[in-house]
């Protein structure tokens, strides 16, 4: 386990309405097969970004399916692989939103993060809904309010687990997934996202 960001009390900042968070959305065993599946076959990558005006590599690796998204062309695209094509239909038909690509994150050990962020705009201008699916090494995904800090809650992300998020998270949220000097296991997310308004 990691330890806790926030303590009880933060939980009453827990904006219900913008979340939903879906223990066991797939199996432990489907978990455990596709996570073997994706730390052997996909081209995990690290990539660099720009953080407070500097550049430096994301301590992490990813990767992206689906179709081409707007981000400057870093990410290449791969053509989608059957059972994340398979998971994206299940999520669609659960959550009734429609996703055409799917960012592939790999933490493969305490020392990997994300930094407190919003997501970007896959769709310029359009914050859309993200589905968020877990397997591996539970990891705290903390967040907390841009506007004010004070406003701040974790969840603990479970293997198999799902997480919903609506399109004004992005807007007045950011969240992260800090780094644990506790010893953490791989953990892979895909976040499923929308590339066209459709
Ligand atoms: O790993 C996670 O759960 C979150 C990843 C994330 O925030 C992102 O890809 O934008
Ligand atoms: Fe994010």
């Amino acid at each position: 386990m990691q330890q806790k960001l926030f303590d009880d009390t933060d939980q009453f900042d827990l904006p219900l309405d913008l979340l939903s968070y879906i223990p066991g959305f797939i199996s432990p065993e489907e978990g455990n097969d596709l996570l073997r599946l994706l730390l052997q076959t996909v081209p995990w990558q690290q990539h660099k970004e720009i953080m407070y005006d500097r550049e430096v590599v994301t301590p992490r690796l990813s990767a992206w399916y689906g179709d081409t998204r707007n981000d400057g062309g870093k990410t290449q695209a791969q053509q989608w692989l059957p059972e994340l094509y398979n998971l994206k239909e299940r999520i669609e038909r659960f959550s009734g939103e429609r996703f055409q690509g799917v960012l592939l994150n790999y933490y493969r050990d305490g020392n990997d993060s994300v930094a407190w962020h919003a997501d970007r705009d896959t769709i310029p201008g359009v914050k859309t809904a993200i589905a968020s699916l877990s397997i591996g090494q539970e990891r705290l995904f903390d967040f907390r309010h841009q506007k004010d800090h004070s406003k701040k809650h974790a969840i603990l992300l479970q293997h198999g687990s799902l997480l919903l998020m609506q399109p004004d998270l992005q807007k007045e949220w950011e969240h992260r997934i800090a780094k644990s000097t506790f010893p953490m296991r791989a953990r892979i997310n895909m976040t499923f996202r929308k590339v066209m308004d459709q």
